[in-house]
Formats: C-alpha cells, sequence, structure tokens
C-alpha cells in the first residue's frame, strides 16, 4: 500500500488487518520515521518509504538501511495525469548506486514515453557521492 496520507501512524494496524503485506508512507508526513517503521515491521509488514520531488534523497539516506523499498515521487502528490520530472532521475541513480540491494519504485508520469528513462536510472550507476549536491 502506498499511503499518500497525513499522518500516516493511525493506518497502520487497519491495513495490516486488511492483509497489507507492505506499507509505504512518506517521509514529510511524520515526525518520528524510526518509530513508525518498527511499527510498521512489529505489525507484520514490509516498509516503503516515500520523498516528494521537493524532497531530497538526502532525508532518506539514513533511513535506507531499515527499509524494504524507496519511492522517488516523478510528480507532486496530488493527482494523475502529471508531467514526469526527469530531474528526479538523478536520485534513483544514486540510490541504486548506494544501496544496491534496495527496492526503488517511482510513481507518477510513468507511460510509454518515459518508462525507458526510468529504465536507465535503475541500472547500476557511475554518480558518486561528489555529484551528491547535484541532486534536488
Ligand atoms: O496519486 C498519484 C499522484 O498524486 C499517482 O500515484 C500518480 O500521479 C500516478 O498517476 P499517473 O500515472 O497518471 O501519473
Amino acid at each position: 500500500m502506498h499511503m499518500m496520507v497525513s499522518r500516516p501512524e493511525q493506518w497502520v494496524k487497519p491495513m495490516a488487518v486488511a492483509g497489507a503485506n507492505q506499507y509505504t508512507f512518506h517521509l514529510e508526513a511524520t515526525e518520528n520515521p524510526g518509530a513508525l517503521i518498527k511499527d510498521i515491521r512489529e505489525n507484520g509488514m514490509k516498509v516503503g518509504l516515500a520523498i516528494k520531488p521537493g524532497t531530497t534523497v538526502e532525508y532518506l539516506a539514513p533511513w535506507a538501511n531499515q527499509i524494504d523499498m524507496a519511492l522517488v515521487m516523478t510528480v507532486e502528490p496530488g493527482f494523475g495525469g502529471q508531467k514526469f520530472m526527469e530531474d528526479m532521475m538523478p536520485k534513483v541513480h544514486w540510490l541504486r548506486t548506494q544501496f544496491p540491494s534496495l527496492d526503488i519504485e517511482v510513481d507518477g508520469g510513468v507511460g510509454p514515453d518515459t518508462v525507458h528513462k526510468c529504465a536507465e536510472s535503475f541500472e547500476g550507476s557511475t554518480l558518486g557521492m561528489k555529484d551528491f549536491s547535484k541532486i534536488g
């Protein structure tokens, strides 16, 4: 489940009871990601962590070894049909390089015209820490 909601803490148990096997929340929506990750695990689900376009991977990185999947939003949360934000791909590159075994997803604007840009970014990357400041 991708929970694009405020106060994601309140839906952990209901989603587990409903049969969800993975709970993805937005880093921006909680003040205590560590406690939420723990709660999701204790409720028997995998953990996904999403970031909005305006959030750098710098904020996600400290949690990367505690989660099963990182989700890079390629549109602003709100509604479907928005334009794919190709400038989010460096985030995917960097995550793939730094955390090779981490599942990575993107969400928004993906279709026949943009999926190849995603595929390129998900491949192994030579982007290094020296390029970190370019990732927005
Ligand atoms: O809720 C969303 C964004 O708020 C959707 O997950 C996203 O926009 C997917 O829709 P589309 O494929 O049309 O971009």
